[in-house]
């Protein structure tokens, strides 16, 4: 039978790390990748319902839209084997840093700084 620790490299003053922790970071390592590039694409969607938003005249956050999106969260958390709480929690980590960005393209708008405006030329400088 293999040893499960043949290949692992030995930590100074360690215990050798076992093989199956390697290639399980390796599965880990991909999917924080495929995390980080869904968050992008997420943070890229929000950042242009932010815009319509407050072009719009619309609040930054939607309470029944938030409601359907944790019911849905949460029932497929736990079809899915997550915790439903983490997943609300999660997806409530989220939402309020894009609230958070929603504020600021508001205030932006509202200070004349949006709708693809160029800044007004300053002349005199
Ligand atoms: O769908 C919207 O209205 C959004 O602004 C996006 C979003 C979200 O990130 O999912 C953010 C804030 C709202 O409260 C609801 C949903």
């Amino acid at each position: 039978m293999a040893d499960p620790f043949d290949e692992s490299p030995v930590p100074a003053g360690g215990r050798p790390m076992p093989a199956e922790i390697l290639e399980l970071r390796g599965t880990i390592d991909n999917i924080d990748a495929a995390l980080v590039h869904l968050l992008a694409e997420r943070f890229r969607a929000t950042h242009r319902v932010g815009e319509l938003k407050a072009t719009n005249g619309m609040p930054p956050a939607d309470p029944q839209r938030d409601r359907q999106q944790i019911d849905r969260l949460k029932s497929l958390a736990s079809g899915a084997g997550l915790d439903p709480e983490f997943a609300e929690q999660f997806r409530n980590f989220i939402v309020s840093e894009v609230i958070r960005h929603h504020e600021r393209i508001a205030a932006e708008h509202a200070a004349g700084r949006r709708l693809g405006d160029a800044p007004p030329l300053d002349t005199y400088s």
